[in-house]
């Protein structure tokens, strides 16, 4: 047998796995490095952070990013450059972090890597009809496992979509596993570059059970907060839309778009969600001159209005007292957001992923070691389908020698 091979098999016979959880999201500010340590699959998981860090991404890298991030024409180069660029870069952060932990990379089973996405095109919005949903992560998983020397599994989204999904959110599946609490209706709210959720009854009835993207979490509210206050890379607090005065004409435009009265599931990005959006909605509603505060008011209550839809939509969300909302991801800074949320959905009592166990800035990372943890060792036929995801193995084995 190859002894590639016999080590996967060792790995997955283990009674416990380290795995390191990565993940760098749509607002490009770093790389989310989880160490889990878990025991058993399935419902029955049990995972333990034992470290968490953001590496933050330096301006030169966020710089060669953005110029194929969403974009439809690109520098073919530049795509193909990147690749293996961010796969190594993303080994660099990985084996700086172990450093610090005092670990040994041979102490760790396997990493997790979710890569970096580039280009999102759920079918919807693509709108050609010979053509699949599609969605593309890259670092490449074959330069993370060299370069390390620990056995990686990454692109996760491909066989999602493969199985009739839009590739997203695949936060249902770890949030199913780890999250679900018999008699308790439970919304896990991630607020990152877009805004997405995953329901959970207390019924733990998985035929209910879904996660779907809402709109955009933080995108637009970066994008504008660079554009006019250059030295920020985002809204600290809200405090810069604090000071401004919504324009509900422009609100009314921005959530005028037939993606707010699909049915859920359903994906997006920052592709349909751009500054390109905002400035067609701008000259619709006759506002094209806002005052960069009053811009970022409107942004910022188009972001939690497209929340608070989207639950108040959600017809399988029932708003009983014992439902609550667990927040994640960077957006829960964002006072303004919070505080419009709490006062809009009255109902619900909100909190964080921590109060489940989970820094909510580790979350996604932790979702990805565990759908790595699932396919070292999960039986995908003995978990059931839910709307939007099919029960199958996710991620792509690259072996480190
Ligand atoms: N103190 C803060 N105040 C306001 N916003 C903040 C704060 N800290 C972080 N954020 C927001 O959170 C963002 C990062 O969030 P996060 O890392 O969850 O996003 P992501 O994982 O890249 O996105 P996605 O989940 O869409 O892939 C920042 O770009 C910023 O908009
Ligand atoms: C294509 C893609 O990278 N989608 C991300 C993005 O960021 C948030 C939202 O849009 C979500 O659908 C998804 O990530 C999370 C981790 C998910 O799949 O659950």
């Amino acid at each position: 047998m190859n002894p590639n091979l016999h080590h996967l098999v060792t790995i997955a016979q283990k009674p416990e796995r380290r795995i390191i959880g990565l993940m760098s999201g749509t607002s490009l500010d770093g790389l989310d490095v989880a160490l889990c340590r878990f025991m058993g699959s399935g419902t029955a998981t049990k995972v333990q952070v034992e470290q968490f860090a953001t590496v933050p991404y330096t301006e030169e890298v966020k710089a060669e990013i953005r110029r194929v991030f969403a974009k439809s024409q690109i520098d073919f180069e530049q795509l193909c450059l990147l690749n293996p660029w961010i796969g190594l870069l993303h080994a660099d952060m990985v084996l700086a972090c172990l450093r610090d932990w005092h670990l040994a990379p041979a102490e760790v089973d396997c990493i997790a890597s979710h890569g970096q996405t580039v280009f999102h095109a759920p079918q919807r919005q693509h709108g050609r009809p010979d053509f699949p949903n599609a969605t593309l992560q890259i670092g490449d998983g074959d330069h993370l496992a060299v370069r390390t020397g620990i056995l990686t599994i990454s692109d996760f989204r491909q066989k999602h979509a493969a199985a009739g999904g839009e590739g997203a959110p695949l936060a249902a599946y770890g949030d199913y596993l780890l999250l679900s609490q018999a008699g308790e209706d439970r919304i896990l709210l991630n607020l990152g570059g877009i805004a997405n959720f995953t329901y959970l009854p207390g019924s733990l009835d998985t035929a209910k059970v879904f996660a779907t993207d809402v709109g955009p979490g933080n995108t637009l509210l970066d994008a504008f907060t660079r554009q006019f206050f250059p030295k920020q890379s985002f809204d600290t607090n809200g405090d810069l839309a604090a000071q401004g005065r919504v324009h509900e004409a422009l609100l009314a435009a921005l959530l005028a778009h037939p993606f707010f009265a699909a049915d859920f599931p359903k994906t997006t990005g920052p592709e349909l969600f751009s500054k390109a959006y905002v400035t067609a909605a701008q000259q619709r509603a006759q506002a094209t001159d806002l005052s960069p505060f009053d811009l970022l008011a409107t942004l910022t209550q188009f972001s939690a209005e497209g929340i608070i839809r989207a639950v108040e939509r959600c017809t399988v969300v029932p708003t009983a007292a014992n439902l609550g909302i667990y927040a994640s991801g960077g957006g829960t800074y964002n006072s303004l957001v919070m505080n419009t949320l709490r006062k809009r959905l009255p109902n619900f009592t909100f909190r964080t992923t921590a109060d489940l166990g989970i820094n909510p800035d580790a979350k996604e990372a932790v979702l990805f070691a565990t759908l790595a943890n699932e396919c070292l060792v999960g039986n995908p036929a003995a978990e059931p389908s839910q709307p939007g995801s099919p029960a199958v193995s996710m991620g792509k084995i690259s072996f480190a020698f």
